[in-house]
């Protein structure tokens, strides 16, 4: 396969006016969501780059709105920001306290952490083992809002991985390590959890999986299960399907990311910055945790990430960077089929 990065004149010649596909793969840096290393798939279009690199646990079916967004990306292009950076958290995934520390005060300046909790390790055989105690998350998160210093904001992400009842015995200690908590992020599976605990709990609860992963994202709003909805650009259609479902939810939104390559950084980005309300720093700071990136990544600055004033505000990748991160050819023809397949989907 011919990479676009060195197409030649071919430009453009399929079907929805974009070019050959390239395949990029980097490890990451620090384990997260059992994942060690991360992969996708770049399109370049009439607009610009777009990225579409949805999770391998991810079907076909589900895979489509990450597919829209990368079209999106690539040839309509993104509304224009209404700011010139966006405030991001750092995110600290579930490591002990020394390295927790560490990742804050590398972090570019960020005000805000979110700290991974609930996390269950991934056994060789595929299956999770326990929880992690509620003395090693009490650790971590001491760790992060000692490294952030007085006026540090904390954050914790659950990932659903909580019941009812752990949630409310462990958030009034995880509560007490922060200083205050300014939210948990989908401590619990379900939409009915999320608003016993909003009910019960004490912190503010921001739904995320209950948005991204679900067939009706209003059922939050329904249930008054959230103060606050993370909103991720690829599983959710793109930057306009989710500014249309803000005006829809009403409540304050927090971007954050697939744990893209800054191609796809730059969708979460022009998003957030077209936003009308901003009041809450944004989870695009991941850059951070992959070994490679196909260009300059999109890192905080004081702990915002600027918007790039290139063409579209979109991020174009380095041939140098993009060949070092280039995907061996199995993991190539593996995207390439994926994304055939996703596309012939309604
Ligand atoms: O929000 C952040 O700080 C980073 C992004 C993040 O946590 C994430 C990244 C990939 C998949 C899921 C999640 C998540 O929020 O649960
Ligand atoms: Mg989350």
């Amino acid at each position: 396969m011919t990479p676009a990065s060195d197409a030649g004149p071919a430009r453009y010649p399929d079907q929805d006016g974009l070019d050959v596909p390239v395949v990029w793969s980097t490890p990451m840096r620090t384990r997260f969501r059992g994942l060690d290393v991360r992969d996708g798939l770049l399109v370049r279009g009439p607009a610009g780059w777009g990225e579409f690199s949805p999770f391998w646990d991810y079907g076909d079916a589900e895979s489509h709105a990450w597919w829209r967004a990368a079209r999106e990306a690539a040839v309509e292009g993104w509304p224009e920001p209404v700011r010139t950076s966006v405030p991001v958290n750092v995110t600290v995934p579930a490591v002990g306290p020394e390295r927790a520390a560490e990742i804050v005060r590398a972090s570019g300046g960020c005000r805000t952490a979110k700290v991974k909790v609930a996390e269950r390790p991934l056994r060789p055989d595929g299956t999770r083992g326990d929880p992690e105690p509620v003395g090693a998350e009490i650790e971590r998160i001491a760790a992060v809002a000692d490294a952030l210093g007085p006026g540090g904001r904390v954050r914790i992400d659950a990932n659903g991985g909580w019941d009812v009842d752990d949630a409310l015995r462990r958030l009034p200690l995880l509560d007490r390590a922060a200083g205050g908590l300014e939210y948990v992020e989908q401590p619990c599976a379900t939409v009915d959890g999320l608003a016993a605990v909003r009910r019960g709990g004490h912190v503010p609860v921001a739904a995320d999986e209950s948005i991204r992963r679900a067939e009706d994202p209003l059922a939050v709003v329904r249930a008054e299960a959230a103060d606050i909805v993370v909103l991720k650009v690829q599983p959710l259609g793109g930057v306009r399907a989710c500014l249309r479902l803000a005006e829809e939810v009403g409540l304050p939104v927090v971007v954050s990311s697939a744990l893209e390559s800054s191609v796809g950084l730059a969708a979460g980005v022009a998003l957030a910055a077209a936003l009308p309300d901003l009041p809450h720093a944004c989870g695009l700071a991941t850059a951070q945790l992959l070994v490679r990136d196909v260009a300059p990544s999109l890192l905080p600055v004081d702990g915002a990430i600027p918007v790039p004033t290139g063409p579209g505000h979109h991020v174009t990748p380095d041939p140098a960077l993009l060949d070092a991160a280039r995907a061996s050819s199995e993991v190539q023809d593996a995207w390439v089929r994926r994304l055939a397949r996703v596309r012939s989907l309604a």
